[in-house]
């Protein structure tokens, strides 16, 4: 985008050879960044003078002339000043429409970075606090872009299902476009015909619940293996985290790309991954979008997403030349190059499509399993009653079976309700994927303008005291008596975020937490280690790619029987 403008500015440029229109041009150009806020004009205000500089330097040298020549003459002026004119006239009337416009209430903002001190580094917790002070629609400025936070059911219920078509396409910037092909993969492809076929093809054909049955000896191996480790490390202290990290892993790895690659993957993507995390200047200033390039920040994500690149390069080379063409044991990737040769669909797409897909479903499905597992397992122990409760009711399903299968959760209406509640006060993506207006919408009374980036922060919505009875206690018996979907239909739990943009994800995952736990707490009765009680254990929680514990669970497990 940038690398255009300048090329039309040098054009531009061109046309301006005399002193006195360059003068005109660069005054011109400065009442339009005050005014129009145009960075993109400030590229040719530079130029302008710099040009300008250069002219009166050459001129006054060659002729030893009155400095007063060179400037303008009347019909030089007369029409810049009319343009001039008529930009006040027009941002004067915008500026009269705005002031009729009723925008949500806004914290005070700083000049450049607007609100971004605010975030701090713990986004979800900050924003809940500002808005306290502010009511369930604010509106912030993060640098220059303005930023609607929603907080309450009602506000989310608004913005992700009676505005839903208006909210649901997703921000764009270099460091995405880097990282994700030009963001040809689901979560950050723009709303549209691409995104609608590439979905409805991942959720159909990878991740629909006959798919995601078929994989069950896939977990079944994984987590008897997750069992095998703790039983072998019994009375002394376990690293519960890792063990989900690769748990998630291996499951993910085996079910998208057929085999587990231990270290090799983990060292790959987790630099990858972390690039998410970082903060992108251009993505909020975008005139201060060279401080990225200098920074570093774009040439390692491109270092990053090239070693993943090769990786799944390779990965990909190997499934095709030994092709499987029966369903039976098909991974995501066979599934998908399937797609891609049958030309029936009508939706044609290469090779970095797989690969991006491959890159949603890793960064969607490992981080978020693995980390709802370590806060599941840490509500458990902090709880000594629900783990009792859960405990029994798992022990009398198996009926002295030594593991607890798929077919086993349907009976277990505790251990679902243990899995939601860990959700609500632990969803693992608080302020769900950032969302953008497509045009003008009025939300709640309020006007919101094409371009605004929406958040909704659904940790908050998860605690607030209007919707939960003691919203900070661990009480699994809430979703026990009312049975709330994970489809995104109850707005006052959304970790899965709701309408179109919903997870896609839902079941592939929720049955790995589910089983999981169901087989870990079965079998093993957990503790802190080192004569920690349960009540003292650290729930402080780290802001990343997900919200995941600030320090890992390390826990002592002994055999129940
Ligand atoms: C506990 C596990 C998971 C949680 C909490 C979770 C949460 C979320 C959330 C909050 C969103 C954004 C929704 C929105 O913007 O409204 C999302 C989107 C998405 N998730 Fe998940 N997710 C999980 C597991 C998975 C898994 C296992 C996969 C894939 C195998 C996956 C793939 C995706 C994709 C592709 C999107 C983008 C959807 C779109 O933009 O249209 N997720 N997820």
């Amino acid at each position: 985008m940038y690398g255009k403008s300048s090329v039309h500015i040098q054009n531009v440029m061109n046309e301006f050879n005399s002193l006195a229109e360059l003068r005109l041009v660069f005054w011109v150009c400065t009442a339009s960044i005050i005014l129009f806020r145009n960075t993109n004009l400030i590229l040719l205000l530079l130029r302008c003078e710099h040009k300008t500089s250069k002219l009166t330097h050459n001129y006054t040298r060659a002729n030893h002339n009155n400095i007063m020549d060179l400037y303008p003459s009347l019909e030089n002026i007369l029409f810049p000043s009319l343009v001039l004119m008529a930009l006040i006239c027009i941002r004067w009337v915008s500026y009269r429409s705005n002031t009729k416009k009723n925008f949500p209430p806004s914290p005070r903002r700083f000049p450049i970075i607007g609100n971004l001190h605010i975030l701090g580094s713990s986004p979800h917790r900050s924003l809940d606090a500002l808005s306290q002070k502010h009511g369930p629609l604010m509106l912030l400025h993060l640098g220059s872009v303005p930023t609607l936070v929603a907080s309450s059911s009602e506000a989310a219920q608004e913005i992700m299902k009676t505005h839903d078509s208006l909210l649901a396409t997703r921000p764009n910037s270099t460091i995405l476009n880097i990282l994700l092909y030009g963001c040809k993969d689901i979560a950050f492809s723009p709303k549209g015909e691409y995104w609608r076929q590439l979905k409805s093809i991942v959720a159909s054909q990878l991740l629909s619940s006959a798919q995601v049955k078929s994989f069950h000896n896939v977990r079944a191996e994984e987590i008897a293996c997750m069992i095998r480790i703790l039983s072998e490390r019994c009375d002394s202290s376990v690293d519960a985290s890792a063990l989900f990290d690769s748990l998630a892993e291996n499951i993910m790895c085996r079910v998208a790309i057929g085999k587990t690659y231990d270290l090799k993957l983990t060292n790959i993507f987790k630099p990858y991954l972390t690039m998410f995390t970082r903060l992108s200047i251009g993505s909020y200033i975008p005139w201060l979008s060279w401080v990225d390039r200098v920074s570093g920040l774009l040439a390692k994500a491109e270092q990053v997403t090239k070693e993943l690149d090769e990786f799944l390069e390779d990965v990909i080379d190997e499934h095709v030349n030994k092709r499987k063409e029966d369903d039976e044991g098909q991974d995501f990737i066979d599934i998908l190059l399937n797609v891609q040769k049958d030309k029936t669909t009508g939706f044609t797409f290469e090779r970095d499509t797989i690969k991006a897909v491959i890159m949603d479903i890793f960064g969607g499905g490992i981080d978020n399993t693995s980390t709802n597992l370590e806060w599941v397992l840490s509500e458990l122990i902090r709880n000594p009653r629900v783990m009792k409760k859960l405990q029994n009711e798992i022990t009398e399903i198996a009926q002295g079976r030594s593991m607890i299968v798929e077919e086993d959760l349907e009976k277990m209406p505790y251990l679902k309700a243990v899995v939601k509640e860990n959700l609500r006060l632990h969803p693992p993506v608080p302020l769900l994927l950032p969302r953008v207006a497509t045009q003008d919408v009025k939300l709640m009374g309020y006007d919101i303008e094409l371009g605004t980036q929406v958040l909704v922060n659904v940790w908050k919505i998860g605690r607030d005291p209007r919707l939960w009875e003691e919203p900070n206690e661990f009480r699994p018996e809430r979703f026990v008596v009312d049975s709330i979907s994970y489809k995104g239909s109850h707005f006052e739990w959304l970790p899965f975020g709701a309408g179109r943009r919903v997870c896609p994800g839902i079941l592939f995952s929720v049955i790995i937490i589910e089983l999981a736990i169901a087989n870990i707490v079965y079998k093993f009765n957990l503790a802190l280690p080192n004569g920690v009680k349960d009540e003292d254990l650290d729930m402080s929680d780290m802001y990343g790619i997900t919200v995941h514990r600030k320090f890992p669970l390390q826990v002592n497990a002994t055999r129940r029987f």
